[in-house]
Order: structure tokens, then sequence, then C-alpha cells
């Protein structure tokens, strides 16, 4: 027989495909009406469908579920441009939806998919088919998306306070740096509140450290409910916490710290038998072209505080914003 006669090719065709068969990736082959014209092993035990029932039968047909549309584009451009095509699990999870068979993969809802498209050309050049090969990567994927998630975690631990789930100081900081450095752009105002707890430690004292610890968790919340959502809360110290008001002058700001004192004078933390009032002293600087570094702006701010405490506490001070 000729090797290039039809049923030469055919002849090799069955070959190269018998062989495809036995590995262990899904392997379908379509011609340009979307028609199956194989449907390996693996596509076989996976889907529960065999190659005898979806033979010539169109893709779109069989599986409705596929994303013809965009499926469809994909293919086309495949015979179109005679060029590889490749879909990653990243883009799309999958392209059938199969049980995960690999008991490491037990947490994984489906395989996980990436898929290749290949032009088979005849001998004269034509892209009569194209073949599809799936990849199991649920593994892969599985073990990217455990890792990204454990970074996710690692990040939010980095950057919180353990006890009341605010920023913590060196985040917190690095936020303000930010802003700071922002500002010598923008222009665009912000506001700093530093403020502390009155006697703290006689609440310490008087009740007991975890009393203390209650009465800081609630004070955070108070702080997270009073700001909006784009401020910065963070716990500065001790019983020291920042707020970053942001696009907030030192007038707008008052809003946020009346709201504050308010709130912080309504509150009782009830702790055991035990019922705890306190109150809060604040300092209050706005952001301003005098400052040098960041930092500068933080110690003007800890002053105002630190004025409200030496003038009698439960007060705020606001120094600063005459330029
Ligand atoms: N319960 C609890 N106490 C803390 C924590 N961190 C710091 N403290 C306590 O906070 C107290 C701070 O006390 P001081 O700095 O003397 O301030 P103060 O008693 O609030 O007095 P003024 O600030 O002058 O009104 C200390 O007793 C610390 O032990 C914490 O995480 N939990």
């Amino acid at each position: 027989m000729n090797a290039n006669s039809p049923r030469h090719e055919i002849d090799e065709l069955h070959l190269q495909l018998g062989l495809l068969q036995t590995l262990d990736v899904g392997l379908i082959v379509l011609n340009k009406d979307y028609q199956i014209h194989l449907w390996n092993s693996f596509m076989e035990n996976h889907s529960g469908l065999l190659h005898s029932k979806l033979f010539k039968r169109n893709i779109f047909e069989a599986f409705p579920e596929l994303p013809s549309q965009w499926l469809r584009h994909k293919i086309d451009s495949v015979f179109l441009l005679k060029n590889r095509s490749f879909i990653t699990w990243e883009q799309r999870p999958y392209l059938f939806k199969f049980k995960p068979h690999r008991p490491i993969t037990g947490e994984a809802p489906f395989m996980y998919q990436n898929a290749t498209l290949i032009p088979l050309k005849s001998p004269g050049g034509e892209v009569d088919n194209v073949g599809i090969i799936i990849y199991d990567v649920t593994d892969a994927a599985i073990g990217k998306i455990g890792l990204e998630e454990a970074n996710t975690q690692l990040q939010h631990l980095s950057q919180t306070d353990q006890l009341t789930s605010l920023y913590n100081r060196g985040f917190w900081e690095a936020r303000l740096r930010h802003e700071f450095d922002r500002f010598s752009r923008t222009q665009a105002p912000s506001s700093l509140l530093m403020m502390d707890i009155d006697h703290f430690k006689k609440i310490n004292d008087n009740f007991g450290h975890p009393a203390g610890d209650e009465v800081l968790r609630q004070m955070a919340a108070i702080l997270k409910d009073v700001t909006r959502t784009t401020d910065i809360v963070g716990r500065y110290g001790g019983e020291e916490f920042g707020i970053l008001l942001i696009d907030s002058n030192a007038k707008q700001s008052l809003r946020v710290t009346e709201r504050l004192r308010d709130r912080i004078s309504r509150l009782v933390v009830k702790h055991l038998n035990d019922e705890i009032r306190f109150t809060i002293s604040m300092g209050l600087t706005e952001i301003s072209n005098s400052f040098q570094t960041h930092e500068q702006w933080i110690q003007l701010a800890d002053q105002a505080l630190y004025q409200s405490k030496s003038n009698g506490r439960d007060r705020l001070t606001i120094l600063g914003t005459e330029d």
C-alpha cells in the first residue's frame, strides 16, 4: 500500500490513537462540526460514557454544561491558526466536571483539569480535526490553593493583634507611612487620632487582667464601629490605639471623636460579676506639609494625647492644624 494513501493514513492514525488510549490523560478528537471522533478510555472511565455512545455526536449537544461559546471560539481558532492552545485550571477549574479519584485529594470537590488543544494536520497540511488532551492536575491545584490559603492566613496573622483583631503596631505604622507618602503627592487631608484608656492599670488591678482584656476587646470593637472601613485602626501599644482617618481634616474628624466619646461613655463592660466603666483621652493631629516624616506626625498626635492626660483625662486635644 502507498505510504501516502488515505488508508495508510487512517491506519497510522489508529495506531497512534491506540497508543494514546493507554495514557493517563483524556483524549478527545473533534472534527470541524464538533463531532466526537475519539473518546479515549480515560474519558470513558471518568464520564461513564463509552466512545461507541458518543461517536459522531456533537460534543456541545452531548455535554450541554460545557462553556460552549468560549470553547467553540477556542476550537475554531485552533482550526484557523493551526496552532496549539492551552487552558489552565486557574482560568477554568475544569472542562468536564469529573469526580476527583485520588485519596490524597480528598478535599477536592472535583477533578481540576488543564487542557491542550492540538491541530491534527493531514499530510496535505489541512487541519480537519482538533485533539483535546485533558490532564488531571487536582493534586497540584489543591497544593497551590492550600499554599495560597496558608499564605493569606500567615499574612493576616502577621498584620493583626491577637487580642483585639485590629492591625498590630508594625502593620498599622506601615499603613500610616504609606498614607504619609501619598499625601506628598495628593495633598488629600488625613488625620491621626491617638487614644488611650484612662487609669487602665486600675482596671487590671481592681478587676483582674482578663477583665482588662475584655475592656480592650470591647474598646476595639467600638473603634471599628465608629470609623469607616477605609480608616485604618490599630493597637499601638498596651491600652493605646491609633486611627488614621482617611480623607478627613481635623474638623471633619471631630464627628468621629464625638461618636467615640458618646459610645465609650455609655459602655458598661460586664465581666463575671463586675461592671466596668472607663473614659479615654485623645490626641488629634491633621497631616501637614510641615512634617518631614510620619514619625513626626505620630509624635505630635502623641503630644496632644499627653496634654489630654495632664489636663485631667477624658478629653480631646488637637494640635498642629494652624498651618
Ligand atoms: N489586661 C491587659 N492589660 C494590659 C495589656 N497591655 C498592657 N496592659 C496594661 O495596661 C496598663 C497601662 O498602665 P499605665 O501605662 O500606667 O497607664 P494607665 O493606668 O492607663 O494610666 P493613664 O494612661 O495615665 O491614664 C499596665 O498595667 C499594663 O500592664 C493587655 O493586653 N491586657
